[in-house]
């Protein structure tokens, strides 16, 4: 069997009165793909604040790679070796497709961004560093060629495809994906698929949210299935498919 890279252990965290994440368990192997569904407030995206350190968890514990995180700020956790995206695309429109990436960098460097600016020899060759993996991310994203074009001139399927690119640029081990395909036409979405596998095919460990469950069933390992805040199966696609607490969950709605 192979090595756990996420650990999730009786996690919990409680909004005043509410319990967004009610005692989940979790275990994700390295180098697999891993879907969390369920419906709207089930707790997904808190469940990735909570992985990332925006929220520390009201009880429980996470590990990554056998390390407890569930006290550490976000930027150690990135330093640790997971990067994230979020729901809503958070690129800087004017600046360009490269730039986007390196900002993403700067944020976990010495020097950070006004360093850069302020040129001396340690800086410049960090700089470099940082535009070669960027150039390396864009690539993997089939981006490179966009590199020097503003953010926002860029059809939506490839901002949310740069918003990958930045956060694979941090080098990370674990990337959480939070709803990569809302937004997407088919053609985007089949393009998107094909990316995530080559992400994985890298050794990289996936993680993701997403509502289109065509696009979770073809693409994941394994999946897990909330429910307000609870954990209410998890397994195969085909397994998920057939389980009646899933479909009791989805109720009126079909789990393609
Ligand atoms: N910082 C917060 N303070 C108070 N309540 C919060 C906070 N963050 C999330 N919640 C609540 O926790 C619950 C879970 O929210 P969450 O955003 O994790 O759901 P979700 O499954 O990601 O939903 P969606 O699919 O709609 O994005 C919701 O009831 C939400 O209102």
């Amino acid at each position: 069997m192979s090595k756990v890279i996420l650990e999730l252990n009786s996690v919990t965290i409680r909004f005043g009165g509410l319990t967004a994440v009610d005692n989940v368990n979790m275990k994700i192997e390295q180098g697999t793909i891993r879907a969390l569904i369920g419906p709207n407030g089930a707790g997904k995206s808190t469940i990735f604040n909570l992985i990332t350190g925006i929220y520390p968890p009201s009880a429980g514990e996470i590990s990554f790679l056998g390390a407890r995180i569930s006290d550490l700020k976000p930027h150690a956790i990135t330093e640790m070796g997971i990067a994230r995206t979020f729901q809503n695309i958070r690129l800087f429109d004017e600046m360009t497709v490269l730039d986007n990436v390196k900002i993403g960098q700067h944020c976990r460097t010495k020097t950070g961004f006004l360093g850069s600016i302020i040129r001396g020899p340690s800086v410049k060759a960090e700089e470099k560093a940082i535009t070669e993996a960027s150039m390396e991310a864009l690539k993997l994203m089939e981006l490179e060629h966009k590199a020097d074009e503003l953010a926002m001139n860029l059809p939506y399927g490839e901002q949310r495809r740069l918003e990958i690119a930045r956060a694979l640029a941090t080098n990370p081990k674990l990337i959480l994906l939070d709803e990569p395909a809302a937004g997407m036409n088919p053609q985007e979405k089949m393009t998107l698929v094909a990316m995530i596998r080559k992400i994985q095919s890298r050794g990289l460990t996936i993680f993701l949210v997403e509502h289109d469950m065509k696009f979770v069933m073809n693409l994941s390992d394994r999946i897990a299935v909330l429910d307000y805040g609870r954990k209410i199966a998890a397994g195969s696609p085909a397994e998920i498919q057939r389980d009646p607490a899933v479909i009791a969950a989805y109720l009126g709605k079909e789990v393609v």
